[in-house]
């Protein structure tokens, strides 16, 4: 298993930067796969510890444009997009890595606008996985 872990960190950057998506070039083919099997493993997920939240959330809700949901261990964004048609592709980019992740998000979706809520249920607050799809959001929606 180490082995596989330190054969994903050397070729992950190749597997991210690749601009060719053949299914030939083994740097894309075998990282997904490694990648897929991590994600899916059903690991039992914790609430962000308060290092965690300086240094995970902190970055978010500072001007990256998530806040703290009131009443609720949660965060709220909304997205807005140029019309229908870029709102529901970037819906089935994260739904994709959602469902690899096997962590959904609570949105809601009107034509450009699409405003989302993440936290875990399984844990009833915020874990590692809102930040990571958090990130991964803002990340898109800027391309
Ligand atoms: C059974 C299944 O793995 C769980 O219910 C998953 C599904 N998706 C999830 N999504 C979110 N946001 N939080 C969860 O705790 C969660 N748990």
């Amino acid at each position: 298993m180490r082995s596989i872990n330190n054969f994903y960190k050397i070729f992950s950057f190749q597997y991210k930067s690749s601009i060719s998506h053949s299914w030939f070039n083994a740097n894309y083919v075998k990282p997904d796969f490694i990648l897929q099997r991590q994600l899916s493993r059903k690991v039992k997920m914790s609430k962000l510890t308060d290092e965690q939240r300086t240094s995970l959330l902190q970055p978010l809700l500072n001007s990256n444009g998530w806040s703290m949901v009131e009443g609720r261990d949660a965060i709220y964004r909304e997205f807005l997009f140029k019309n229908f048609n870029e709102a529901f592709g970037f819906m089935t980019r994260v739904a994709l890595l959602a469902d690899k992740m096997d962590h959904h998000p609570e949105w809601f979706n009107v034509y450009n606008k699409v405003q989302v809520t993440m936290s875990t249920h399984d844990c009833g607050g915020l874990s590692e996985r809102d930040v990571k799809l958090a990130n991964f959001m803002n990340e898109i929606s800027k391309m």
